[in-house]
């Protein structure tokens, strides 16, 4: 190998391992398609874990949605296979004909390398996205009117399904990956889709190319991401600041202190509500920023709304964020399972025969006399967790019903700094 071929692959490997933030886990599973990014990831990552002692396993996912994609797990299993590692292909052929395949096929993907993820022990899987690829996000999401969490596009690390996936060549490029690739003799496949005028993404990479001129080529993009993630980071500790000085949770709903909230910038507020609603709800999305702007904007005005299955209301000071009763009023689980993703009932004794967790309501409500004197909101109480046998209400803790029986939060109750703020 020459001196200067010598030094890009030096230079690709340190890349790789500042991307996997300096250390290598010691078992990862690797994301495989076929595709020059991935394929080179795969070498790259083969030669940092055999001296890390990571071990390392990969993975393909066969959409069975090209006639060429069968041949190319196989060679990703022979290459896999070459390098002595432990390969899996694992089919998808669950569409159901509705919605948008590529983003049906994108969800399953993830979802079956989670499983296999744990099937194989694996805690983190990297993924070949490339610094093209985020530069692309970047145009994508600026269409879409993004803000400061769409415009971090994507992150090195992120949390999903029980996995953490890596993304250690976001610094990288496409070229330089096929140029390593090239040097190493080794194979890779192009997705004849990736030529394919009618997806955004080819043709947000061809008009890419055509911005270049104006400098807005793909390091400026890409370097633009990670200004955006420093100043996203930035704003999400200025909202934990926040909440740790104005926000605090009783039973299951988060109290705000209405004034100290207004006081706080718009897009702190922003964020403050997202998170509230988010940690109530259990959504994987947050709800759009037009809603969410609209909420804040009648609380300004004392008006108390629904969103996300949540419902506020202004109350002597406060802010309420609580379940929306009508979210829940059909949910009915045995008393001994988890109720709303998130309260676990704890009996003085035993569970009794056929009890089981229900909201409040306004009948369960009205059989408990005490309920004015927590200072709780009548409409806060509605959805909270109750016990019930058939028609007849056995307990409603939080309402005051029966103090041996206890309602307890499963999911943690702290302030939650891990809810996505963007789609
Ligand atoms: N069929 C597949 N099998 C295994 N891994 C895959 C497959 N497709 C994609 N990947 C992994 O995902 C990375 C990104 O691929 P690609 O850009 O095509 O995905 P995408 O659909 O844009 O997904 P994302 O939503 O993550 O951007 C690849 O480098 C590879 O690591």
């Amino acid at each position: 190998m020459t001196a200067p071929a010598a030094l890009a692959d030096a230079a690709l490997a340190e890349g790789l391992l500042t991307g996997l933030g300096g250390a290598l886990p010691p078992r990862l599973g690797v994301a495989v398609s076929g595709g020059g990014d991935s394929m080179a990831l795969l070498s790259l990552l083969h030669g940092l874990c055999k001296v890390a002692g990571t071990h390392l396993e990969v993975v393909t996912v066969d959409h069975g949605l090209r006639p060429e994609a069968a041949a190319e797990a196989d060679l990703v299993a022979r290459c896999a296979g070459d390098l002595g590692l432990h390969h899996e292909t694992l089919q998808w052929r669950g569409w159901d004909g509705q919605g948008n395949l590529q983003n049906a096929a994108r969800h399953a993907r993830y979802a079956l390398m989670a499983d296999w993820a744990a099937r194989r022990d694996l805690p983190c899987i990297a993924l070949g996205h490339t610094a093209d690829d985020q530069a692309e996000t970047v145009l994508m999401r600026l269409a879409r009117r993004a803000g400061v969490d769409g415009l971090a596009a994507m992150a090195p690390q992120s949390q999903r399904q029980g996995v953490t996936w890596l993304r250690p060549l976001l610094s990288a490029r496409r070229e330089a990956l096929r140029d390593y690739l090239r040097r190493a003799g080794l194979e890779w496949v192009d997705d004849p889709s990736n030529d394919d005028p009618r997806y955004t993404r080819i043709q947000t990479r061809q008009t890419l190319a055509a911005l270049a001129p104006l400098g807005l080529d793909v390091e400026t993009l890409a370097e633009v991401a990670s200004n955006m993630a420093r100043a996203r980071d930035a704003l999400d500790q200025h909202a934990d600041h926040a909440a740790g000085n104005i926000l605090r949770m009783e039973a299951g709903a988060w109290v705000i202190r209405a004034d100290a909230f207004f006081a706080e910038p718009e897009e702190i507020r922003r964020r403050l509500m997202i998170r509230a609603l988010g940690q109530i709800s259990g959504g994987a999305y947050p709800p759009r920023r037009g809603p969410v702007a609209a909420l804040i904007a009648g609380l300004a005005n004392g008006q108390g709304a629904t969103l996300d299955g949540c419902q506020t209301l202004l109350r002597r000071g406060e802010i309420w964020v609580f379940r929306e009763y009508n979210a829940v009023r059909n949910l009915h689980v045995p008393a001994d399972h988890l109720w709303d993703g998130r309260w676990r009932a704890v009996p003085p004794t035993v569970f009794p025969q056929g009890a089981e967790l229900r909201a409040l309501g306004p009948e369960g409500l009205a059989y408990c006399p005490d309920w004015r004197s927590f200072g709780r909101p009548r409409a806060m109480l509605l959805s909270t967790p109750a016990v019930w046998q058939g028609g007849r209400l056995l307990a409603a803790p939080l309402a005051g019903l029966d103090e041996k029986w206890h309602v307890l939060l499963e999911r943690d109750a702290g302030w939650l700094k891990t809810t996505p703020l963007s789609h």
